[in-house]
């Protein structure tokens, strides 16, 4: 990644996909108001909001027709629609095929080359002119020396597969199809003879591709055989843009990171799902870096030169946990410590509403996950998904939508009333569905909900297990529905989720 890398750092020292992008104000997302209201039935915490302006900073302009949650911040289209807009794409890299891999191509794919380079034999045998029988006049191999004269009718050369045919060759016989002609005529001459097609055995020059061909068209993704082909066609190197590099800093003293978690502990749930979850949105994460509680260590991290790894700092830095406003939360303090630009402060979303997106001083931006596991998977796929799909230039996933049928049964209205309390609003509708596992759907007054789905027969169907600090759900679904505010049934929009392969 030697050139993507440079690449990369020479954003940093000037120009950059991160600064304001031409025609993308650097003032701020626009937004909803932030303002604080009555929390809703949420996740077992009180509905405090989460978008207060940062001291000191203007909160955000008003986008009309997107109001606050029950904990204020941006409507959730709002916030994915601001992160896919604060950065454009990175600059293009010219890199050797050997780390193309996986990127996509910046420009199309041209043949520098005809393939075949030049009319060759497809076959091992002998390149015929005229009738047969016909003398042996030659040998020509591939990589070898190439017959300098036209093949007069009655003349062959025997040749081997990918050898040019001489001029004057009609037809490949393979060894198979030969008969060697003994006669008092032949003499001590090779003859042979045999039936064949004009035409038969031999590969037309650029009969595969023509020289100056497009054969694939800028976006496409670098595949092995895609690597293969641009060899093929002549290339040394190609056109590719850079990933955005993300930078992940994990907080919380309670935190380990490997063994089983003791009494007052939690294992990194967020640092190991996020490598896989970069990677699919076009970037590349950098191994992480867990921190204690405590403003002076976030502090530092943030503002540090180097990334995680001692390189180049990145593009994007995500911090997980420390999102909310607990004393030991100290990211939004920091950020202002910084003089970071807040874009997003708060989305009215559950889980995952404490969510931020800043840009740093430095052109990078900051992506705050709340530390509960499932609300930072919301989180990301919310805030730092479109921002590493703009950046990396990735096309945006096409929009989806499905029925959302969610069972009855064991998840009655009454059953789930009496679990959430007579006062929330459950939505069922028929008909049931039994091959899934059984999840209800809480749609919530003010917030959008993400409820982790699974394709079934009538569309897709709630997983459940996917309360914020649970990775369960989201481990068994498809997607995620987006349940919007005050939802009474009807379609719903889905999220994907990386694929899962088989
Ligand atoms: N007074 C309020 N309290 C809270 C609010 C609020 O609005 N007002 N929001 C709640 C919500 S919603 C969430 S989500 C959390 C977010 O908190 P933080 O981002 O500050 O994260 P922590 O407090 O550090 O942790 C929350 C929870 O998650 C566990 N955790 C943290 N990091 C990890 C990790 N890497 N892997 C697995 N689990 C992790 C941590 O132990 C806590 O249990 O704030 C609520 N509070
Ligand atoms: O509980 Mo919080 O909504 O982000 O998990």
């Amino acid at each position: 990644m030697v050139i993507i890398r440079s690449a990369v750092q020479r954003i940093f020292k000037g120009q950059g996909a991160l600064g304001a992008p031409p025609g993308r104000s650097r003032e701020g997302p626009g937004g909803e108001p932030s303002g604080v209201s009555p929390g809703g039935p949420g996740e077992g915490h009180t509905g405090e909001s989460c978008a207060d302006p940062t001291p000191g900073r203007r909160p955000p302009p008003t986008v009309s027709g997107h109001r606050a949650g029950a904990a204020g911040g941006l409507s959730w289209e709002s916030a994915r629609r601001v992160a896919a807009s604060a950065a454009g794409p990175l600059p293009v890299a010219e890199v050797p095929l050997r780390l193309a891999y996986g990127h996509r191509l910046a420009r199309p794919l041209h043949a520098l080359v005809p393939v075949p380079g030049a009319d060759v034999a497809a076959m091992d045998g002998y390149a015929v002119a005229g009738d047969p029988p016909w003398r042996v006049v030659g040998l020509v191999l591939a990589g070898g020396a190439v017959f300098g004269a036209a093949l007069v009718p009655g003349t062959a050369v025997e040749i081997a597969t990918g050898a040019p045919v001489p001029e004057g060759a009609e037809a490949v016989l393979p060894y198979e199809a030969a008969v060697r002609v003994i006669s008092p005529a032949a003499g001590r001459a090779k003859v042979v003879s045999g039936v064949i097609e004009p035409g038969r055995h031999i590969r037309r020059r650029g009969e595969d591709c023509p020289q100056g061909a497009v054969v694939l068209t800028a976006g496409s993704v670098v595949t092995p055989a895609v690597l293969g082909l641009a060899a093929g066609l002549g290339h040394d190197t190609l056109p590719v843009r850079a990933r955005p590099v993300v930078s992940v800093l994990v907080t919380g003293d309670e935190v380990v990171t490997r063994g089983l978690p003791g009494p007052g502990r939690v294992r990194d749930a967020i640092g190991p799902m996020l490598p896989g979850l970069v990677e699919w949105a076009g970037g590349r994460a950098e191994e992480p870096l867990w921190l204690p509680d405590g403003a002076s260590a976030l502090a530092a991290a943030l503002s540090g030169v180097s990334g995680t790894d001692g390189g180049p700092p990145g593009e994007v830095v995500v911090v997980c946990g420390a999102s909310s406003k607990g004393p030991a939360d100290h990211l939004r303090e920091v950020l202002a410590g910084l003089g970071a630009e807040i874009l997003v402060d708060g989305v009215a979303v559950r889980p995952g509403h404490p969510q931020l997106l800043a840009r740093l001083p430095d052109g990078r931006l900051a992506v705050g996950l709340p530390g509960n596991p499932y609300a930072a998977l919301v989180a990301a796929l919310t805030l730092l998904v479109p921002a590493l799909r703009a950046l990396s230039g990735e096309p945006e996933i096409p929009g989806e939508s499905a029925a959302l049928v969610v069972p009855t049964g064991s998840d009655t209205p009454a059953a789930t009333a009496a679990s959430h309390g007579p006062d929330v609003p459950v939505v069922t509708v028929a008909p049931e569905v039994t091959a899934a596992p059984a999840g209800s759907v809480r749609p919530h007054a003010t917030d959008t909900r993400m409820v982790a789905v699974r394709r079934c027969a009538q569309g897709v169907t709630p997983v459940g297990h996917d309360r914020p600090g649970s990775l369960w759900g989201a481990a068994l679904a498809d997607a995620l529905a987006v349940v919007p505010p005050g939802w009474e049934g009807g379609p719903v929009e889905l999220v994907a989720l990386p694929a899962q392969r088989g």
